[in-house]
């Protein structure tokens, strides 16, 4: 199967299908465990008070669903949204085995076609999402239509570290030989060599935050994580 293109969301969505049930292990060894403060980072940014409404968009396997449902605890309102019936599958499970008792729910949907009422939550996270929808401003305008007045938007994903040519090289290195093999010993290999060349067309944090004032955001930030090999996109709705 020929890795994705950005114009073939079937075939995106077939890749995840197909990695969900090794993608928390692959990503836990391959990034020696860093995702996880990320993710952290990630929510926190979202900013989304006790007892709120969240959303985390392109959830897969639910590990920013689930922190922010430790974040909202158990009076708020978690939903976890995602193409991938696979992913989600995973994500149901493990919210029901970690998290009892939390308000979680698991929604099948595009993130380009929110199925959710305007203004309906109080932040919203998505992690390493925005690279693998193929329509970003759509995908900005509906976070902005559902965003409630002052909610926030907290989008990580990978970065090209330009700049720091060493950097970049080594992030190209490590992606290219270190995650594949990982990959391709699970027969995941092809799968798993789409994310270098999905870095090259995907807009840097400066060009998202020109993107997202288009998309009628008035305070838009983006800060650089791994030295620019991460970032977080954390945009703000005022009206
Ligand atoms: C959670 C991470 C990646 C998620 C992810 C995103 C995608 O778009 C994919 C597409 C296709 C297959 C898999 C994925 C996917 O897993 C980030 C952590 C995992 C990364 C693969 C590790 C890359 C880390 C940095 C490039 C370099 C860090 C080096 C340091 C020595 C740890
Ligand atoms: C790399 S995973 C990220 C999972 C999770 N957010 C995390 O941080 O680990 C990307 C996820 O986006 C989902 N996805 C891609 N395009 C989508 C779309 N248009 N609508 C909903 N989900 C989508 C995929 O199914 C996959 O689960």
């Amino acid at each position: 199967m020929p890795s994705p293109t950005a114009e073939q969301p079937e075939q995106i969505r077939e890749l995840f299908n197909r990695i969900a049930p090794h993608y928390d292990d692959l990503n836990q060894k391959l990034s020696l465990g860093l995702h996880r403060v990320w993710k952290q980072m990630t929510v926190r940014w979202a900013n989304v008070p006790l007892g709120g409404q969240a959303l985390d968009l392109c959830c897969g396997s639910g590990d920013l669903a689930l922190l922010l449902a430790r974040r909202v605890g158990r009076r708020g309102h978690v939903v976890g949204l995602d193409f991938s019936p696979a992913m989600l599958s995973i994500a149901g499970s493990r919210s029901r085995r970690v998290l009892p008792g939390y308000s979680l729910e698991w929604v099948l949907g595009d993130a380009l076609a929110l199925p959710f009422a305007d203004h309906c939550f109080d932040g919203i996270t998505m992690g390493y999402g925005l690279r693998n929808v193929t329509d970003i401003p759509r995908a900005l305008q509906e976070i902005k239509r559902v965003l409630k007045p002052g909610g926030r938007a907290a989008i990580l994903d990978f970065h090209r570290p330009t700049g720091i040519p060493l950097l970049e090289q080594f992030q190209r290195w490590y992606l290219n030989t270190q995650v594949v093999a990982q990959a391709k010993a699970l027969g995941l290999g092809e799968d798993y060599a789409y994310i270098d060349p999905s870095l090259e067309r995907f807009p840097s944090g400066e060009e998202q935050k020109q993107l997202a004032l288009a998309a009628g955001f008035e305070q838009v930030t983006f800060f650089p994580l791994m030295a620019g090999m991460m970032g977080v996109l954390v945009i703000e709705k005022s009206t």
